[in-house]
């Protein structure tokens, strides 16, 4: 017999074993936003960037190859990363054993405010998401990781020390794109690390269980991230897809690269010369899917504008200057919808 707060918790999850059983009323998308699966473009791929010559002597290579992607697409994969092999399936095999943990183990980290620091939750925001998203996630600061841990989940017994290096070499990784981005911005290749001020990086794990239509309804609703970049290790499962030129295009995953895309904080810093692309993910009737992106950004108290260099005469500022903290207020009052939250930013 469940408690009375593990039974209510488990009434709105998707991966309690029932919810996803059929596809409630709540789930079901308005007809022209639904996947439309026959109209999804299987012939475009997002580039691959071979991250294995970036500190040698084939350096600029990489970096034209990387602000080729940034400027036409916001998205990219990248193999030779650095992230040992090991380290990425030791955090996909915790992260499902979290969510496969009996909801007893779980439900305290439950939450319906979006200002809890480590939270389970459900859809974007289930108390004002029009239409609920299909999926269950766990979200968790990770910087500093020594102010952060001790609030992540202790059950799986290994969680923290598996997830605490995964997030310690994102972060490594990070920081090596963030001067690779820099330069390709033509900005000294410190120039991201200090606008990002002193950092915030946030590790969601989002699970989605299959789904017995996938016609009506989607894993994630439209949007561009409001990070600075997102670092995505989707696992073997497609669903992800990305705007371009107007068509949904798949993301198929490649055994053991990242999906990194570019957030809104650098479509702002660059004044617009990259793009953070609107992407969704779409569900399938037989495999559950973990994804566990890592939203990495500026702190709060970060001053975002669009940097000096990128701003002349005939390039006028696109977007007026703001606190990261004023970006983020707006994001989880509006939820997912599309680009919507940076047109608000627009001048
Ligand atoms: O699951 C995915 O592939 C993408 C998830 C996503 O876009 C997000 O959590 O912001
Ligand atoms: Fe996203």
């Amino acid at each position: 017999m469940l408690s009375t707060a593990t039974g209510k918790v488990e009434a709105h999850l998707m991966s309690n074993g029932f919810n996803h059983l059929q596809v409630k009323e709540k789930y079901i998308f308005p007809p022209h936003q639904r996947p439309q699966m026959s109209e999804i473009s299987h012939s475009y791929n997002i580039p691959v960037v071979d991250l294995k010559d970036l500190d040698g002597p084939h350096r600029e290579r990489v970096v034209t190859e990387i602000k080729r992607a940034c400027e036409e697409d916001g998205f990219f994969q990248i193999l030779n990363h650095g992230v040992p092999e090991t380290v990425m399936k030791s955090m996909m095999g915790i992260a499902k054993e979290f969510f496969e943990m009996p909801m007893e183990d779980k439900v305290c980290f439950y939450s319906e405010n979006l200002s809890q620091v480590v939270r389970l939750s459900t859809s974007f925001n289930i108390t004002k998401d029009k239409f609920l998203n299909w999926v269950d996630f766990l979200t968790q600061p990770c910087h500093p990781l020594e102010e952060f841990i001790h609030l992540w989940p202790h059950k799986p017994a290994a969680y923290r020390e598996v997830a605490g290096k995964y997030a310690k070499d994102i972060r490594a990784l990070v920081l090596r794109l963030l001067a690779v981005i820099s330069e390709a911005l033509g900005q000294d290749s410190d120039y991201l690390n200090k606008a990002f001020d002193k950092h915030r990086q946030v590790m969601n794990i989002n699970y989605y269980p299959p789904c017995p239509n996938p016609d009506l309804t989607l894993r994630v609703a439209p949007h561009s991230d409001p990070s600075g970049i997102t670092v995505l290790m989707q696992g073997d499962v497609s669903g992800l897809q990305v705007l371009k030129h107007g068509k949904w295009v798949a993301v198929e995953p490649i055994p053991n690269a990242f999906v990194v895309n570019l957030g809104d904080q650098l479509e702002v810093l660059s004044n617009g010369r990259f793009k953070s692309a609107e992407h969704r993910a779409i569900t399938n009737t037989t495999t559950a899917r973990v994804s566990i992106p890592t939203f990495y950004g500026p702190s709060l108290d970060a001053f975002i504008s669009p940097a000096e260099t990128m701003v002349d005469e005939e390039h006028p500022a696109l977007y007026r200057g703001y606190r990261h903290e004023e970006f983020m207020g707006e994001f989880r009052n509006q939820g997912l919808s599309s680009k919507s939250i940076l047109e608000r930013f627009k001048i």
